[in-house]
């Protein structure tokens, strides 16, 4: 498969990856970020984990960790549904949330997290054994993530021209309680003719509903063979879809680019010139797909508090759509946006 998408490579000199980032971001929303630090052995172990916690842990079992209203826990296939005129998406999730990206805490206690008390409560939001077993590994990737997306903003503030280099990045420090979360996801290979009439709710086609990340950055891994992301760089038009194909890295070792796009926060504080596009995850039918689609999933959000005005930027004024962006907090976007998919 050809690739409509930019590959970046962030340890490329930044004069080069500057303007390559800011084409991207204003044009498609969408691209690979390639010179990151992640081996491949590293991902492969990571998605082996993921495959072994969906695969070999009993329903009831997950079931103990269902997810909350603070987003942290196991999505089940019925939870979710992304595009609220579709059918619920037929997938399954793993969300660890809560986190000191510097100490590489996480799934901490409400009390403790916001700072009102200062003994974690480690029962409120419980982990998986299994994932507790493999924390080293997935506590590296999460602060690996977080210092990839800093370094992309901070790319993204030059590639703007904002004067204060900081912008971003500050509204973004690891020690801030946020909504970012690290997400593991399986949308398990399935065919029309698989599906039992309980199953009928689902849609084995559509397997994450059309929709904007909440966040201001999203980080992806995914596996060759296992393609299923599509963007609708087009708005006008609902049938024109742009599938996300697997690239290998130029480093050897190295695990594959991310797939890196720009949440709807990057869009409000840039007046839309940063692209927030329309996705979705889709199985077509008559496709030669062998095994389940796995994907990691890093969002980033900045701090609680950080409101959604638009930033200093003479690009931004001039290429701004001059919206005024929604007056409420992240967290309060996040929020809405959350009860909007998880009818809760
Ligand atoms: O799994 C994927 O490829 C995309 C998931 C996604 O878009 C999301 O969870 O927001
Ligand atoms: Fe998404």
């Amino acid at each position: 498969m050809s690739n409509p998408l930019q590959v970046i490579d962030i340890s490329a000199p930044q004069e080069e990856t500057v303007p390559a980032l800011l084409k991207a971001a204003t044009e498609q929303g969408f691209l690979f970020v390639d010179g990151h630090d992640f081996t491949q052995e590293e991902v492969d172990q990571l998605f082996e984990l993921s495959k072994q916690f969906f695969t070999t842990t009993e329903h009831a079992e997950k079931k103990k960790y269902a997810i909350k209203s603070n987003n942290i826990g196991y999505t089940d296939f019925s939870n979710e549904q992304l595009d609220p005129r579709k059918a619920r998406d037929f997938k399954e999730g793993y969300n660890f949330g809560h986190a000191n990206f510097k100490t590489g805490e996480y799934n901490l206690s409400e009390d403790y997290y916001y700072k009102r008390s200062d003994k974690n409560d480690p029962t409120e939001n419980p982990v998986p054994a299994l994932f507790k077993a493999n924390e080293p590994l997935t506590v590296s990737t999460m602060q690996k993530l977080h210092r990839t997306a800093i370094e992309i903003l901070r790319l993204i503030t030059i590639a703007l021209g904002i004067e204060d280099e900081e912008f971003f990045t500050d509204k973004h420090n690891p020690q801030d309680a946020s909504g970012s979360v690290f997400r593991m996801l399986r949308y398990p290979l399935i065919r029309d003719d698989d599906l039992t009439s309980e199953g009928k709710q689902y849609n084995p086609t559509i397997r994450a509903g059309a929709h904007t990340d909440y966040g201001a950055l999203t980080l992806l891994f995914q596996r060759e063979g296992q393609q299923g992301l599509e963007l609708n760089i087009d708005k006008d038009s609902d049938e024109n879809w742009t599938k996300v194909p697997f690239v290998a890295s130029k480093h050897s070792g190295k695990a594959p680019p991310l797939v890196v796009n720009f949440g709807d926060l990057l869009s409000y504080w840039t007046n839309g010139v940063l692209k927030s596009t329309i996705h979705r995850v889709k199985f077509s039918p008559g496709e030669t797909r062998t095994s389940d689609r796995y994907s990691i999933v890093f969002f980033v959000h900045p701090s609680n508090s950080t409101t959604l005005d638009p930033v200093q930027s003479d690009l931004v004024k001039k290429a701004g759509n001059g919206q005024t962006p929604p007056a409420i907090t992240a967290i309060n976007h996040l929020k809405q946006r959350l009860a909007d998919t998880y009818s809760w």
